[in-house]
């Protein structure tokens, strides 16, 4: 065994268990990986740490300036993520930037950037608004059958519509519309009952060398087959149309006719739908969580909602209504919604893989190939040295003009670095139009029977609720 692996470095290190090393709970669904690192983290005031999962050394790296370091100036030394590829299972799964190793990810990250150019946003922005509009309507036709209502469920379709909308041009109604294929989709993306999915996603983190036993697979066969059959409908669809929309779609055609692709079943066309999947996966559950623990904070907190609805009339009494330009106008909600990802990040650790050999920044310590990394981005946040009273809903610690400045590298909900979130801004106008519309009209409070604390699913990576969130909405106007 490894035991004395950190012992030998001088590192100052958490002694393991047998077999499982440090994550037996995760191993068992006890605790969540974000929650354990964050257990970690919060042990401990050491600039580093070692730990171990199974028989493997990990390097918890908590000091600013090393995180800074590992994310960001020595990032050709940390350029992939921990976890295995698994081509052989899952040929489009693990070809998703997120998933995909140096040098292939380069492409498969840089075939997404248009997506998020600020005119890109501007030609989307009537269309999420839309979309906002309907989930207001449907909040308004259950508040006549139901109390409560389940905004996790409401927040997954409006973020579907909002993103095949502008990705692949498809207008999808998914609150009117019964048996939507993309919401049939959803429910299997991350469906946790399904016992080995759920498995494979989790021990996929942290029990990589079972690659070949477990068969990892990121996406289930089901998911691949509708977006393989997907891609190559619009593609041939928009090569017959012969139009440009602006969107993934036409970045695909133009793939497949510089690289001539003409075989469905081919590697090139599994790379394209790579990327349909990959702009979905990578926005769907993000955007839709973390839009729901917005409006879950925002439930405890009447005050913050009446700074935003003043804010949204301030807007509104002055250009006529919300629009991309005036967007940024409104402040108080940014502000609400960054201090709800430090509270609740959806990804609550970030991870890397050292590809070289590589002397940690003044220190002795020299870490070699294939050592691997996690930083506690919830530890990070809720650090009382860097977030006093950390728990506490404070959108004002934001007021600050120079945020990078102020918090540095503690703030990582999106990641910092070539590799950090590309689609930050995308998520930020998404969730700031479908909060502002709904607390524009509602006053929402938490349901009877729900906590007032999130309870975190241990399943999976992301940090997602357990059984629902519960709200009450009632009219403004009345
Ligand atoms: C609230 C919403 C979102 C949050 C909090 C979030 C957060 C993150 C984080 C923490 C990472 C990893 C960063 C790192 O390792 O340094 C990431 C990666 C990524 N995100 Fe997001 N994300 C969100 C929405 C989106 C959206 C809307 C898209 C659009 C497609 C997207 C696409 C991606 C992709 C493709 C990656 C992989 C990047 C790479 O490895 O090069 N995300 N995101």
């Amino acid at each position: 065994r490894n035991n004395h692996f950190w012992k030998k470095r001088g590192v100052p290190y958490i002694k393991p268990t047998i077999i499982f090393g440090n994550f037996l709970d995760v191993f068992l669904w006890r605790k969540s990986i974000g929650q354990k690192v964050l257990e970690i983290y919060k042990g401990t005031l050491e600039p580093y740490l070692g730990f171990f999962i199974l028989d493997e050394p990990i390097l918890l790296i908590n000091d600013l300036d090393l995180i800074e370091s590992i994310l960001v100036k020595d990032f050709n030394q940390f350029r992939d993520r921990t976890t295995p590829k698994n081509e052989e299972f899952d040929p489009i799964g693990f070809k998703m930037s997120f998933f995909e190793k140096s040098p292939m990810w380069i492409t498969a990250r840089r075939r997404l950037l248009p997506l998020f150019t600020s005119s890109k946003m501007k030609s989307n922005f009537e269309q999420m608004k839309n979309s906002a509009k309907r989930m207001e309507l449907a909040i308004r036709k259950s508040m006549e059958t139901r109390g409560d209502i389940e905004i996790k469920e409401m927040l997954n379709k409006v973020t579907v519509d909002i993103l095949v909308n502008s990705f692949y041009s498809i207008e999808t109604h998914s609150f009117e519309e019964k048996g939507s294929p993309f919401i049939g989709i959803t429910k299997i993306l991350f469906n946790w009952k399904a016992i080995w999915h759920a498995l494979q996603i989790t021990y996929l983190f942290i029990a990589p060398q079972f690659k070949r036993l477990l068969r990892y697979k990121v996406l289930d066969q089901e998911v691949t087959e509708f977006f393989k059959k997907l891609t190559w409908d619009l593609l041939i669809n928009r090569e017959e149309e012969n139009v440009k929309r602006g969107d993934l779609i036409d970045i695909l055609v133009d793939i497949k006719k510089s690289q001539n692709v003409t075989d469905e079943y081919s590697r090139e066309a599994d790379f394209l739908s790579s990327l349909v999947i990959a702009a979905f996966v990578g926005s769907y559950e993000t955007t839709s969580t973390t839009t729901s623990f917005a409006l879950f904070e925002l439930a405890k907190n009447i005050e913050a909602q009446k700074l935003i609805r003043e804010e949204i009339t301030k807007v509104e009494t002055k250009s006529g209504n919300i629009t991309y330009e005036n967007l940024k106008e409104l402040k108080y909600l940014e502000r609400c919604l960054l201090e709800v990802m430090r509270l609740h990040p959806i990804l609550p650790f970030l991870d890397r893989t050292c590809n070289e050999i590589y002397q940690l920044p003044g220190t002795e310590l020299i870490l070699e190939k294939g050592q691997k990394v996690y930083i506690s981005v919830s530890g990070l946040g809720h650090n009382p040295k860097y977030y006093p009273d950390p728990s506490k809903f404070d959108p004002s610690r934001f007021e600050n003009k120079n945020l990078k400045e102020k918090f540095k590298s503690t703030y990582l909900t999106f990641g910092i670095g070539p590799r950090a979130c590309p689609g930050k801004r995308f998520a930020l106008i998404s969730m700031k139009i479908i909060t502002a519309n709904i607390i524009k009209n509602f006053e929402v409070k938490l349901a009877k029977n729900q906590s007032d604390t999130l309870k975190i699913n241990p399943i999976g990576f992301l940090a997602q609720p357990m059984g629902g969130l519960f709200l009450k909405f009632s009219d403004i106007q009345q």
